[in-house]
């Protein structure tokens, strides 16, 4: 028994032996801290991460953090492989372990396992102390332990994530999402961004997550930092701020438009709530008190719109000016904030931004303005640069690749194109450009197509599409905003569900106007191009483009508010003889030579263009009314500020015509409403649908099978069967398909022939030259023979008058003569 004990104790401290081993082994084992240390003569001006492999080092890898800390299981890769084996695999690899049990090194290995498990479990244990301490120091880590095991998370699906090495709190926040895997755009760009330090160019389809593939890595830094600080706060004391500084504006995401703003704060909240990083946005149209009062809560992320954020800046506002620690410079759309010298604004941020990040650059000076800020916190910031449909030049390209960017330029320089924009915005050399846009830059999942009508008949058209095919969301996209107007008054005449989005609306109507479409399954809205850019909206399955848009790029971002993330949908653009070239061009600049044929069914056009004619002249006496109306205010507001009486002029007879013309034009209003509405309240039948005989072309094989049940179950509802008076059968469906739905099994494909439409083009150009011409020579012909006209027409009549003048003088004198001779004669 003794013996049997000693020999016990004898394995024991064998395997103890062995673990220590092991232990000094991984204790040997070089770690990489989330971030570098900094030193006193780091010139090193950007790179976050030293070694000579960039990926290597420089972030917490899931083994450095325990997963299981945070409430978390974080599928291993190779359990993963196994779990996704074949049932031979795992036949083979059960063989192996049994076999193992005799092989030495299998012990080992399972010996080794143990004592990491082990090491972890200790590890874990060390976590949990001081994530406490990073809890109780900074009062601003997460609250990880509620959520600690709560959720059922089938790992395998969320296994791609894993390789981006992701901090496991943001792992949790992906989980909570419900995105099982990353996009293309968001795996190319976590690497480089996350973990390399890059700068960033992206470009990727519309709705394709970008904003989390800038998102992700602002998140993942901040967090690191935290960590790091915590660390470090436990170790030294003083640190710690250094390295995660709180209250201080760490991300600065610029968009172009309000709502563009608003809605990357959304997304980036949802992610943002998990790990308590403060995001705030700062957009035009809010009273800036209020965004003084919201920016007091010091966000570390700030998402801002180009016009505010400046006025908030050159005020002085604290928050934005401290840009020192600033570590993330965004541009969102960035090809949008280069067009047309919108943003003069941007030029004077971009100015504001601490230069530190040239090579070579000697940053002394900054160094001296920001004595508070380590040497650390200066040396970090990256530029990311976004959009669906960034063009960069090959030139610039090189110039990335070689390293040789510019040095910050003078004020004077606009900010014409992203190259310029990066350059003045401090992109370092070796920037990633991730460029995942397909030839045709148009999203893949997007039907294009397109209907051929006249310009009268684009409104008949459009309510053809939302009235047949109108199921799910619906934008149409105009250029101006009287088409905008026009369209969307009718339509409401028509009774459909339609709200408007236009730079002119006052904030708070377009963020209502917003929320509404949001809330309605079936939601129409007509806006102007500030909705084509970025405008995240679940459930869009159709875009109408009443008007061409003036660019290429401005279609793909109309289009691209369809189709998103994993969705489908289908676009539809009016095209009008006067488009026709216009749209040639798009499909040229698309490497597109055919485009889809959306198809229409003729047969419900007399229905919609009798609505149509009522909604058009009722849309005309209201409009005359409120005219005369706003006309009548007006005068009356403008005489009421000057203290003028007006008085009515108007004679005793005109006040009473004027008066009997108001009536009829109600009473024409009141008959003209009464008939549209009666037209509204049944469905739109094609003309061939017979309301008493079920047969031809109106019966649809939706229709014919809700006939058959209506007919099995014998229903006698008559709200359901809806039968007329005399039991005559009026109405009972409607071939409703959603518009891709139609395309995909009637589109018909056009070929465009880009080359005919040019011949045509020219021609017509060549024939409109030939008239100029024409026109000029007559001009220059009729310039040379100026002098001859002048000749003939003034010139010769006098000569002629004077010859007339001197022949009758002439004659005058013989009259005399003869008059005098006959006179002497007679004498
Ligand atoms: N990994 C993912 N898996 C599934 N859905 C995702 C993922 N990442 C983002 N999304 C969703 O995809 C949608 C589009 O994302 P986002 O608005 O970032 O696209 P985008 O590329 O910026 O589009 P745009 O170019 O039009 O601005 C959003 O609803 C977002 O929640």
């Amino acid at each position: 028994m003794a013996e049997a004990s000693t020999r016990k104790a004898k394995r024991k401290n064998r395997t103890l032996k062995t673990q220590d081993l092991e232990l000094d082994r991984f204790d040997s084992l070089p770690w990489n801290s989330s971030l570098p240390q900094p030193t006193e003569n780091d010139d090193n001006s950007f790179s976050l991460f030293t070694g000579s492999n960039e990926l290597e080092g420089g972030f917490l890898s899931l083994e450095e953090i325990d997963e299981a800390e945070y409430g978390l299981d974080i599928p291993d890769p190779e359990n993963h492989d196994r779990k996704h084996n074949s049932k031979q695999d795992k036949k083979l690899n059960n063989q192996k372990q049994d076999g193992a049990c005799s092989d030495g090194e299998t012990v080992k290995d399972e010996s080794t396992k143990s004592k990491v498990k082990k090491k972890k479990k200790k590890k874990s244990k060390d976590a949990k102390e001081n994530q406490k301490v990073q809890h109780s120091n900074t009062g601003a880590a997460a609250d990880v332990k509620d959520t600690a095991g709560e959720e059922n998370i089938d790992e395998n699906e969320y296994y791609a994530w894993n390789e981006l090495r992701l901090h496991p709190l943001l792992m949790k926040a992906i989980h909570k999402l419900g995105f099982k895997e990353p996009t293309p755009i968001q795996k190319a760009c976590i690497p480089a961004a996350a973990h390399q330090g890059k700068d960033v160019i992206g470009a990727a389809e519309t709705g394709s997550g970008k904003t989390l593939a800038f998102g992700l890595p602002i998140f993942q830094r901040l967090l690191e930092e935290r960590d790091k600080a915590a660390n470090m706060d436990s170790e030294k004391g003083e640190e710690a701020e250094k390295v995660s500084p709180t209250g201080l504006l760490r991300s600065l995401i610029i968009a172009p438009t309000r709502e563009l703003a608003l809605q990357v704060k959304d997304h980036l909240e949802k992610v943002a709530k998990h790990i308590n990083v403060k995001v705030t946005a700062i957009v035009g149209g809010i009273l800036p008190e209020k965004q003084q009062r919201l920016l007091k809560a010091r966000s570390e992320i700030v998402v801002a719109t180009p016009g505010r954020l400046w006025e908030l800046m050159s005020s002085g506002e604290k928050h934005l000016v401290e840009l020192h620690s600033l570590s993330f410079f965004v541009l969102d759309e960035a090809d949008r904030m280069v067009q047309n010298g919108h943003f003069k604004e941007l030029q004077s941020i971009i100015d504001m931004l601490p230069m530190s990040n040239i090579p070579g650059e000697d940053n002394s000076q900054d160094a001296q303005n920001c004595v508070t800020v380590s040497s650390f916190q200066r040396k970090k910031r990256q530029t990311l640069v976004f959009s669906a449909t960034v063009a960069l030049s090959a030139d610039f390209r090189k110039k990335l690749k070689r390293g040789s960017m510019q040095k910050k330029q003078p004020s004077t320089d606009s900010l014409d194109s992203i190259e310029n924009l990066s350059e003045r915005a401090g992109m370092r050399p070796n920037a990633a450009i991730i460029d995942l846009t397909n030839p045709s830059i148009l999203a893949a999942k997007i039907e294009e197509s397109f209907i051929e009508c006249t310009e009268d008949n684009k409104d008949a058209h459009l309510y053809y599409i939302l009235t047949v095919h109108g199921q799910g969301r619906t934008i149409v996209f105009c250029t101006s905003i009287a088409a905008l107007r026009h369209i969307s008054s009718i339509l409401r005449i028509l009774g459909t569900n339609v709200w408007t989005l236009h730079a002119q609306m006052q904030q708070r109507a377009r963020l209502k106007a917003m929320d509404r479409f949001r809330e309605n399954d079936n939601g129409i809205l007509v806006a102007t191009d500030v909705a084509a850019r970025g405008l995240d909206i679940p459930g869009v399955r159709t875009v109408v483009h009443y008007q061409l848009p003036h660019s290429a790029e401005v279609y793909v971002h109309r289009s691209g508010r369809t189709a998103r993330a994993s969705a489908e949908g289908c676009s539809i653009a009016l095209i009008s003889p006067k488009d026709t070239s216009k749209f040639a061009s798009l499909c040229k600049s698309f490497s597109k030579d055919s485009f889809q044929r959306f198809p229409l069914k003729n047969s419900y056009m007399p229905e919609v263009l009798k609505r149509l004619s009522l909604a058009r002249q009722i849309d005309k006496i209201t409009r005359k009314d409120s005219q005369e109306k706003a006309e009548k205010s007006w005068f009356d507001r403008n005489a009421c500020s000057v203290d003028l009486v007006t008085e009515n002029y108007d004679s005793e007879e005109e006040q009473v015509n004027k008066c009997r013309q108001k009536k009829a034009s109600s009473k024409q209003l009141k008959k003209l409403q009464t008939e549209l509405s009666m037209l509204i309240s049944r469905p739109l039948q094609s003309k061939t649908f017979s309301h008493r005989y079920l047969a031809g072309a109106g019966v649809t094989p939706l229709l014919q099978e809700q006939l058959q049940q209506l007919t099995r179950q014998k229903l006698s509802d008559r709200q359901g069967a809806v039968f007329g008076k005399k039991g005559k059968l009026v109405v009972i469906g409607q071939d409703c398909v959603d518009a891709l739905h139609a395309l995909r099994s009637a589109g018909e494909e056009v070929r465009m022939d880009i080359k005919d439409s040019t011949r045509q083009k020219n021609t017509v150009n060549s024939k409109r030259k030939r008239k100029v011409e024409k026109t000029r020579n007559f001009v220059v012909i009729a310039y040379l023979f100026l002098p001859y006209y002048l000749f003939i027409y003034l010139f010769l009549p006098a000569v002629g008058n004077s010859l007339y003048v001197f022949s009758g003088l002439r004659d005058q004198r013989k009259k005399q003569k003869r008059k005098q001779n006959q006179e002497d004669e007679e004498e």
